[in-house]
């Protein structure tokens, strides 16, 4: 419960409601208390009197104390769902910030399903103890100790026999309690692990249905689904068997009550009305004892919850701003960025991936990182923007360390683009302007011309046009030209750019490069390069090799002097796409069945379905994998 107690804070604007609540659910629950004790006056006084007036007094009274009830249970419904709501939005809207003040590392770990799930279900679990359990907790053991009071002072034996059922009550729910606490646990994270899978499978919808692995991960699913089954029915049972027990408590006691209050009655040391009430007022515990099994899983389904979302809360964020850290004016910034015997390695792993990295990039200079894969260079590259924090040495930019300069303001001064762009599922002009939402339609057009993505005009609703999770509705090559129009939109003092034109076939590449080439000119750009042609935007080249700076150089030098560099570039792939490939479909012929032909000069006429060459957006791929619908019929 300690960590339920810590969202305590969460509570405080809504104390003075809770605080009406808690009036009103007493209030109404004294108003149920008067009625079996005004029964026993009418028994014993105007009934047994025959009193006709007296008797439509008190049946008035009863009416009028049931209007005040209902009421109050009306006002306390009322209330009490707009608070706990309010808390549950308050609680994850920290959440969220939370979650986006984390480094990159924090998210390399987490699954995105345990996150979701703990954003979502984690919390509606606690609005509902703050809503009900928690207020139904206190009214339930106020109406207990209220009753217990009035029956020891209706019949002091009886209502101490009472007031002993609480012990096995007790016993019973602490161990339910642990039990269920448990079992809570249990779930909340198999409901995690199925969210996680859910989540995968949406997103690689691509890739499993083109390897017709979606049998393979139903399995998958299912076992999961399964374990979460079970263990919400193995919940439901345990409920079921205690609600049956904080059932029985008060029945039996109910019952051994009769009959000695009956035997009462017969020796006459209890009277009729006394009888009645006694029996009526225990009637009315027969609620809180049998709510408390639901009550307590409630509090534990809570407990539970809270303890995952402080596991969250509790992480601090290791990237943060110093004391005193300063923002500079952006024009004070000239873009001179030295890499100090930086060193780097990812939490957990075995070796440091960055090694007392020596690197220079002056203002204006464009500077290509060439290395073998894994060789560090996207890892490098996260550190400018502080994605993850260098681990030995500094990284400068103008001289200032950049951990002295605040996060916003060195984001700011920072432009990204990775090789593989995250877009957002909004309209491609608010995925432009994220970093710059001020931006005019003047330099969306040109941050647009320059990465040649002019096609986001041709798109059904323009720059209006919402693109799908992940940017999943458009090609690789145009979601990479709209985060390169992205990243130069923000006039960043320093551009770092991921082989950001991986995915681009060479006439558009060529476009891009020759835009690209105007803007590098005035900024500092750090980027990764795996194709010569890149290469050759950069002015000089850092080879990387396992972590360290092996030579820095111009191309024709590192040619001349590097045989790994040689041996990586040459490495290159033959390019094979042709602006304008013309796409036919073959009919079968005697010695093949029918083919998919892609043409361009002789040398590039590619008959084989295994490598169609198609300029950026033509999905060509995605229908013959089967991945998306097609009008009409693709041969095989
Ligand atoms: N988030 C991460 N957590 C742990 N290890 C990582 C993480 N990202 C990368 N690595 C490891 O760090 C090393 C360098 O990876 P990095 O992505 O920087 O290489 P790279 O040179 O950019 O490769 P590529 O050219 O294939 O993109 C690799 O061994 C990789 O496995």
């Amino acid at each position: 419960m300690h960590n339920l107690w810590r969202l305590r804070g969460y509570l405080r604007p809504h104390v003075t409601e809770f605080c009406w609540l808690l009036v009103a659910g007493l209030t109404a629950t004294a108003a149920g208390l008067a009625v079996p004790l005004l029964v026993q006056r009418v028994v014993d006084g105007p009934l047994a009197r025959r009193d006709s007036a007296g008797l439509a007094q008190f049946g008035g009274l009863v009416l009028l104390l049931g209007v005040v009830e209902a009421a109050l249970i009306f006002v306390r419904r009322w209330t009490q769902t707009s608070s706990s709501v309010g808390m549950e939005a308050a609680i994850r809207a920290d959440l969220y910030a939370h979650l986006q003040r984390l480094p990159a590392s924090f998210h390399d770990r987490w699954q995105s399903g345990q996150l979701i799930a703990r954003a979502t279900g984690d919390l509606s679990m606690i609005r509902r103890f703050l809503s009900f359990g928690l207020l139904f907790l206190i009214l339930n053991l106020a109406t207990y100790l209220a009753v217990v009071v009035l029956l020891i002072r209706l019949h002091p034996a009886l209502g101490l026999l009472v007031a002993a059922s609480a012990v096995p009550l007790f016993l019973i729910s602490r161990r339910f309690a642990r039990a269920y606490h448990a079992a809570a646990r249990r779930m909340r994270e198999q409901q995690g692990d199925v969210a996680t899978l859910v989540e995968e499978t949406a997103q690689g919808i691509r890739t499993t249905r083109a390897f017709g692995r979606g049998p393979v991960l139903a399995v998958r699913f299912g076992a999961g689904a399964r374990a979460l089954h079970d263990t919400a029915v193995g919940k439901s049972q345990l409920l079921a068997r205690t609600s049956a027990l904080f059932d029985l408590v008060p029945n039996l006691t109910l019952g051994v009550v009769l009959v000695s209050g009956v035997a009462a009655a017969a020796r006459g040391t209890l009277t009729i009305g006394e009888l009645v009430a006694f029996v009526s007022l225990q009637l009315m515990l027969i609620w809180p004892v049998n709510s408390l099994g639901w009550i307590i899983a409630n509090g534990q389904e809570a407990a539970t919850a809270a303890d995952r979302i402080q596991e969250v809360l509790d992480t601090p964020p290791t990237i943060t701003d110093r004391p005193h850290a300063v923002v500079p004016r952006r024009a004070d910034i000239r873009g001179r960025l030295c890499f100090e015997q930086v060193g780097f390695g990812y939490p957990g792993g075995a070796v440091p991936v960055l090694r007392g990295v020596e690197l220079t990039v002056e203002p204006g200079e464009t500077l290509a990182l060439v290395g073998a894969t894994g060789s560090g260079k996207s890892t490098l590259l996260s550190l400018v923007p502080r994605l993850h924090e260098v681990g030995t040495g500094r990284i400068t930019l103008d001289g200032h360390d950049l951990r002295d300069l605040r996060l916003a303001a060195l984001r700011q001064l920072v432009g990204m683009a990775f090789e593989e762009p995250a877009l957002f599922s909004m309209s491609v002009r608010e995925n432009l302007t994220l970093g710059r939402p001020d931006a005019d339609d003047e330099e969306v057009r040109a941050a647009l011309a320059l990465a040649q993505a002019d096609f986001a005009y041709d798109l059904p609703w323009g720059l209006a046009t919402r693109v799908g999770e992940q940017g999943l509705s458009l090609s690789g090559g145009q979601r990479q030209r709209l985060a390169l129009a992205r990243a130069v939109l923000c006039r960043p003092a320093v551009l770092v750019l991921d082989d950001p034109l991986s995915a681009l076939d060479v006439h558009t590449e060529a476009l891009v490069e020759q835009a690209l080439r105007r803007v590098l000119r005035g900024t500092t750009a750090l980027l990764v390069a795996h194709r010569p042609s890149t290469v050759a935007l950069a002015d000089r080249v850092a080879l990387l090799d396992q972590g360290r700076i092996a030579a820095v150089g111009t191309h024709s030098e590192l040619l001349a002097t590097e045989p790994a560099y040689r041996a990586l570039l040459a490495l290159e792939p033959a390019t094979t796409a042709t602006p304008g490939a013309a796409i036919t479909v073959e009919e079968p012929t005697a010695t093949r069945g029918p083919a998919i032909v892609v043409e361009g000069p002789p040398a590039t006429r590619v008959t084989t379905m295994a490598s169609p060459v198609v300029p950026a957006g033509g999905g060509l791929v995605g229908l013959v994998a089967g991945v998306e619908p097609v009008d009409g019929v693709v041969p095989s």
